[in-house]
């Protein structure tokens, strides 16, 4: 078998929502299942309202909830038949208020999904023909053009599968309209020869029965190479129009096996395969095998003409998936519900397993139902499932469980793949097949036939024995004799009839047989020819290659030969020439070799000198040493010297250092108490300025009393003024009193008087009061202002003062910290000095020791006197002492130090007057540092 056009296509799914039957109806049976656009189905119900009601404590979604189908055969009966119960209860309760069982919310309580989408949902008003059209159509006209086709229907007991699958007496099921079809696509492929078998087979108590001969019983599933897995011994009609099917299945229907059940009282407890096989190829070629053409040349793989597809269309109407317990099933009931649920168990096992994508162990063969679907399931085949759910409350259980088997369904992916059968080698296989089972087919038949004779031929000698015996016992006897004997004749006649047609029908077959032997035989000649052809085409081209190869071979031959020879020539060239090279060769070693002796002789010669000259050295050398020693103790004194200098000068830096920092410290001190005075002053000015506020205050208190004053003055003007006036009319008056009497008068007049000079005496007294206070507060005032002004000078000197001991201190600072670099910059020059010495030192003694003991004596003393060491040594014996200047100014430069050491005591002399020069230069410094501090303080 060939595959083609290999693609992975998931398993189709489609539920299908049936209206209440009438069963439910009279029940009160609420619908609960709806469904949303085209894909989606969802309920309102909320179990946990009846948890909550339900007293005994059984969930009835436990089992739901779990996502597999062990639920199947796990749960209990009677958790079952209690939720049966409660639902039905509280249907009753919830009558016409059915919004207190519904929860609008989209999870119920119990996590269990409330919707579930898949390819499509169809509602209560969609018709089969709707279904098939939408669902599966393309798989039958897929699998007349060499696909598999798998459809099958899903549910529990009464949900509509065989109304789905097979129809009723007015509407078509899946299985009449995919026959139909079946055939319209045939009619509309004239190209093609089909070739379409038919077998319907029932799975009850997980045993096979053939539905077409219900004596065919126990069927074996077998597994075969080019089959895949069939089942042994199933009859297959061949059938050439849709009624001959349709009649096929009228006959199935009619053997099947039915029960009556608690549940639906024409409820089918097996599992139906309503299978047609369809084989097809190129028209033109079979209508050449029908004919024996023996110019058909089926022998070219390539050629798609001879092509033979073969495919099967699995139509299957499954048992119905509720529980055991469900069915009130008991005896034979309860065995069939434990088979049928071992079909169903294994089948969400598989469908479980394959939609977790697990491959590794699909339990195929756990049952019969998935051993034949095997193919449908994950395997090659476009397989569509039709999910029938009932709508009402109380198989709310069963159409969840439902629904999650098909949720599980809808991830599953199959490899579909065209089926097809290449060349002569398939149809020889097909024919062969065809052959052997037309041969079993007629011994079959003539030995049934055979003995059918036999058994009637006997039947008969008995009956006719029988009336020959009885033929004399009486008169009466003579009408059934005669009777009989028509009958005997009758029979005799039906015999030889039935002989006569058994030997036609073995004739018929006889012809059939060596028709087919003969097709059988020209194709296996054809192929020998084939074959034979193709033998004597791959000897010739054996042949061919041998020749080819041995030509090739010679060919080789001669030119490596030719190589060869070329090769022993070039070598027997090179191998003169090598032998006259040896001979020059050797001759120039013997002129090496007297040239060596020569040069040794002189190198004798040579060495006796250099070991005198060595001698000399090493005398040298001994003086050497000691002057060295010398130099070295010299060195090592100034070192000590340097050493004690260094130190007492970081002492000096370290007491110079202590000294400023405790300069510092004191500065620190004054500028905090010149901090604290000031702010003394401060506190001063601001109470002064506090008692001139107070005082000022006191001004305008006495201010405002001299205008209280001016005020009161005022007022006894005007009051002198009135009494003046007074005194004006009194005067008048006394006037005219005078002219009436003269002592009354002049006592009035004198009181008056006397009245106004003490108010005249009144007023001045005030006035000198109001001037002398008037003076004393300007005084006062004069007094403090002058204070301020004294105040402010005295904080302004201050704050001068304080400003410019800051600047001399920062100046002081900045100071001191040059000082201290310069210091330390002096210390690290005496460092880089002694390490300097140090290692000129110990480079002298390196050069000190011959490099080459075998160094002549006048070289040796020139290189003594190339050694830059020796060239330092003599500029340090004719160069004066360098100026102090230049000491300071070059620091401790390592070659003035190094001269000052490698020459001789005076050198030394100068390098300690250097040295202490400089530890004077670096005295004098501190002691710059040390007059900045106290300047400072
Ligand atoms: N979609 C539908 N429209 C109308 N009637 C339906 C529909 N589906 C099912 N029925 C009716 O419901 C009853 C039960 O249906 P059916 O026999 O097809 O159920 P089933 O699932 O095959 O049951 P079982 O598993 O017992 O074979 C039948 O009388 C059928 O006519």
């Amino acid at each position: 078998m060939n595959e083609l056009n290999n693609a992975k296509d998931s398993i189709k799914v489609c539920v299908r929502i049936r209206p209440l039957n009438e069963k439910e109806k009279s029940r009160n049976s609420v619908s609960i299942w709806k469904t949303a656009s085209n894909n989606t189905i969802y309920h309102h119900f909320n179990p946990s309202s009846i948890n909550n009601n339900n007293s005994s404590g059984n969930n009835p979604t436990s089992s739901t909830s779990n996502n597999n189908n062990n639920n199947l055969l796990s749960s209990s009966a009677s958790s079952s038949s209690s939720l049966s119960s409660l639902l039905l209860q509280q249907q009753q309760q919830n009558n016409g208020n059915n919004n207190d069982i519904m929860s609008s919310s989209n999870n119920n309580n119990n996590g269990i999904p409330t919707s579930y989408t898949f390819d499509h949902v169809y509602d209560q008003q969609s018709s089969t023909e709707l279904i098939y059209s939408e669902m599966c159509k393309h798989i039958v006209i897929a699998s007349v053009r060499g696909y598999n086709g798998t459809i099958f229907a899903y549910g529990q007991t009464s949900s509509g599968k065989t109304f789905t699958m097979k129809g009723s007496k007015d509407l078509e099921g899946i299985i009449p309209l995919s026959i139909r079809d079946v055939f319209t696509t045939i009619s509309q492929t004239p190209d093609r020869a089909f070739q379409i078998r038919v077998s319907y087979l029932e799975i009850y108590n997980e045993i096979i029965n053939d539905l077409l001969d219900i004596e065919n019983k126990k069927l074996k599933i077998r597994e075969d190479l080019s089959k895949g897995v069939y089942v042994e011994g199933a009859t297959e009609e061949e059938v050439s129009d849709i009624q001959q099917v349709l009649r096929l299945m009228e006959r199935g229907e009619h053997n099947r096996h039915f029960g009556a059940t608690n549940m639906n009282d024409r409820s089918s407890r097996s599992h139906t395969i309503f299978r047609i096989t369809i084989e097809s190829m190129d028209a033109e070629i079979a209508k050449r095998v029908m004919e024996d053409d023996e110019n058909l040349d089926m022998s070219s793989d390539s050629d798609s003409n001879t092509r033979v597809l073969y495919s099967t269309l699995n139509l299957v109407d499954l048992a119905g998936s509720e529980r055991v317990s469900n069915t009130l099933a008991e005896g034979q009931r309860l065995k069939e519900g434990a088979a049928i649920n071992k079909s169903l168990f294994t089948l969400g096992k598989v469908i479980s397993k394959l939609s977790e994508g697990n491959s590794a162990h699909i339990p195929y063969r756990d049952s019969k139902l998935t051993r034949i679907l095997q193919s449908a399931l994950g395997g090659n085949s476009k397989t569509v499932i039709i999910c029938t759910v009932t709508p009402a409350l109380q198989y709310f259980e069963e159409t969840q469980s439902t629904l999650s088997f098909a949720n599980r369904a809808k991830s599953i992916q199959n490899s579909v793949t065209i089926n097809e059968i290449l060349g002569d080698k398939a149809l020889l296989k097909k024919l062969k097949k065809e052959n052997a089972e037309l041969k079993s087919k007629l011994l079959t038949e003539i030995t049934r036939l055979e003995k059918e004779k036999k058994e009637c031929i006997r039947h008969y000698e008995e009956k006719f024995s029988l009336l020959q015996s009885s033929q004399f016992s009486s008169v009466n006897d003579e009408q059934e004799k005669a009777s009989l004997k028509k009958l005997i004749q009758e029979k005799e006649k039906d015999l030889e009839w039935i002989q006569a047609l058994s030997k036609s029908s073995q004739q018929r077959l006889d012809e059939e047989l060596k028709h087919l032997q003969h097709t059988l035989s020209s194709t296996i000649e054809n192929s020998n020819q084939t074959i034979s052809a193709m033998k004597f085409e791959h000897e010739k081209i054996i042949a061919q290659f041998k020749q080819d190869h041995e030509q090739e071979l010679e060919r080789l031959k001669t030119s490596h030969q030719q190589k060869l020879e070329e090769l022993t020539l070039q070598l027997s060239q090179k191998y003169e020439v090598e032998q006259q090279q040896q001979q020059v060769l050797n001759s120039h070693l013997h002129e090496v070799e007297c040239e060596l002796n020569k040069h040794m002789t002189l190198l004798h010669e040579r060495i006796k000198e250099l070991e005198s000259c060595k001698e000399d050295l090493e005398t040298q050398i001994q003086t050497l040493n000691l002057e060295h020693l010398e130099h070295e103790k010299t060195i090592q004194m100034a070192h000590d010297t340097t050493k004690s200098t260094l130190e007492h000068v970081q002492q000096e830096l370290s007491h110079l250092t202590h000294t400023h920092e405790q300069e510092i410290q004191t500065l620190r001190e004054t500028i905090e108490k010149l901090h604290t005075e000031n702010q003394s002053k401060e506190f001063e000015i601001s109470s002064l300025k506090e008692a001139i506020d107070s005082l000022s205050q006191l001004l305008k208190e006495k201010e405002e009393a001299m205008e209280e004053l001016e005020y009161d003055f005022g007022m006894l003007q005007s009051q002198v003024k009135q009494q003046q006036q007074q005194q004006i009319s009194l005067e008048l008056t006394s006037s005219a009193l005078s002219r009436e009497g003269g002592e009354n008068k002049s006592e009035s007049h004198s009181n008056l008087e006397e009245l106004v000079q003490q108010k005249d005496a009144y007023i001045s007294q005030l006035q000198d009061e109001i001037t002398l206070k008037e003076q004393a507060f300007k005084r006062e005032i004069d007094d403090a202002v002058e204070r301020i002004k004294e105040l402010e000078e005295e904080k302004e000197s201050i704050v001068t003062g304080m400003s410019s001991k800051l600047e001399e201190m920062n100046r002081l600072l900045v100071e001191n910290k040059t000082l201290h670099k310069q210091n330390e910059e002096l210390k690290s020059k005496i460092e880089y000095g002694k390490a300097r010495s140090q290692r000129l030192i110990e480079e002298r003694k390196r050069k000190e020791v011959p490099s080459h003991p075998l160094t002549p004596r006048h070289e040796c003393d020139d290189s003594i006197n190339s050694t830059p060491c020796s060239q330092e040594f003599k500029k340090c014996k004719l160069s004066t002492p360098p100026s102090l200047d230049n000491v300071i100014h070059q620091g401790s430069n390592s070659s003035g130090l190094t001269t000052g050491v490698s020459s001789s005591n005076s050198h030394h002399h100068y390098f300690m007057n250097t040295s202490l020069e400089k530890l004077e230069d670096c005295s004098s410094l501190s002691m710059m540092t040390m007059n900045k501090e106290n300047k400072i303080n």
